[in-house]
C-alpha cells in the first residue's frame, strides 16, 4: 500500500506492503536506510531548534535528544504510513446483527497541527451493521490512523467516521470526540480544565433521531 507525500525520504518509507512500527516486513534493509536517513535529517533540524531555545546540543544531556526526539516525532506521526485496508486486514464478518454496537471510550493521542503540541481524550464509535461487523480492535486501529498525525479535531472525527462508513457501508455511523489541547492549557488562553467535545453523524445516526438518541445516552452512561 502506498501513500504520497511531500518528503521524500518519508513517502520511501511508506512504499509497502505491510508496516510494523513503522519497518515494512519486505525490504526490511531498505527501509531501516530510509527511516535512518529521515531520522539523520531531522535530526539536524532538531540541533538547530536546541540552539535556537538557547540550549547546547553537545551538553551531554542532549547529545541524543536530537534522534530521540525524531524517533518520536515519527511515532506521534505514524499515522501517515498506515493504510485503513491494512489496518483492517480482512477483519470483517458477515453476521446477521443490526443492533448498534458501540465501542467507546478509546484513548486517542494527536498532535495539533496549529501548534504541534498534543492533544489527546478519548474516541467513542457507533454504528448500525448491515449485515457485516468489524473486529472490536480494528476501530481503536483506525482511530490511531488518523490520531497518530497532524490534526484539528473536527477533520480527525470526520475521518474516522467516514472510514468506518467506507470499510462497512453500514446503516450509520456515530463518532464522539472529546479531548484536552496542550495549546489551550500549557500556553496561550491557559484554561486547564477546557475539554473540546466533536461528533459527526452518518446515515441513521443523522436522520433519525432515536439512533442518535440511544447513541449518546449510551455513549454517556457509566
Ligand atoms: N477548531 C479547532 N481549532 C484548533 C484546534 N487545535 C487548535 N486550534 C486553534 O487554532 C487556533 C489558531 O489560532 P491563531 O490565532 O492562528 O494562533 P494563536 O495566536 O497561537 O492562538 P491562541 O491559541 O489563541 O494563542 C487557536 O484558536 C487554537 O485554539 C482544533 O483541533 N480545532
Ligand atoms: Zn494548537
Amino acid at each position: 500500500m502506498t501513500e504520497s507525500f511531500n518528503n521524500n525520504n518519508k513517502s520511501f518509507i511508506m512504499h509497502s506492503s505491510k508496516m510494523t512500527n513503522g519497518k515494512s516486513l519486505k525490504n526490511g534493509k531498505c527501509e531501516d536506510e530510509a527511516e535512518n536517513a529521515v531520522v539523520a535529517e531531522m535530526s539536524n533540524n532538531y540541533r538547530s531548534i536546541l540552539e535556537s531555545v538557547g540550549e547546547n546540543p553537545m551538553r551531554e544531556g542532549l547529545l541524543k535528544t536530537p534522534q530521540r526526539a525524531s524517533k518520536a516525532l515519527l511515532f506521534f506521526t505514524k499515522g501517515y504510513t498506515e493504510s485503513l485496508a491494512d489496518i483492517i486486514n480482512d477483519a470483517i464478518f458477515t453476521e446477521n446483527h443490526d443492533e448498534m454496537v458501540i465501542v467507546k471510550d478509546i484513548d486517542m493521542f494527536s498532535m495539533c497541527e496549529h501548534h504541534l503540541v498534543p492533544f489527546f481524550g478519548k474516541v467513542s464509535i457507533g454504528y448500525l451493521p448491515r449485515n457485516k461487523i468489524i473486529g472490536l480492535s480494528k476501530l481503536a486501529r483506525i482511530v490511531e490512523i488518523f490520531s497518530r498525525r497532524l490534526q484539528v479535531q473536527e477533520r480527525m472525527t470526520k475521518e474516522i467516521a467516514e472510514a468506518i462508513d467506507r470499510a462497512l457501508n453500514p446503516l450509520g455511523v456515530g463518532v464522539i470526540i472529546e479531548a484536552a489541547h496542550m495549546c489551550m492549557v500549557m500556553r496561550g488562553v491557559q484554561k486547564i480544565n477546557s475539554k473540546t467535545m466533536t461528533s459527526v453523524m452518518i446515515g441513521e445516526f443523522r436522520n433519525n433521531q432515536k439512533t442518535r438518541d440511544e447513541f449518546f445516552r449510551l455513549v454517556k452512561s457509566p
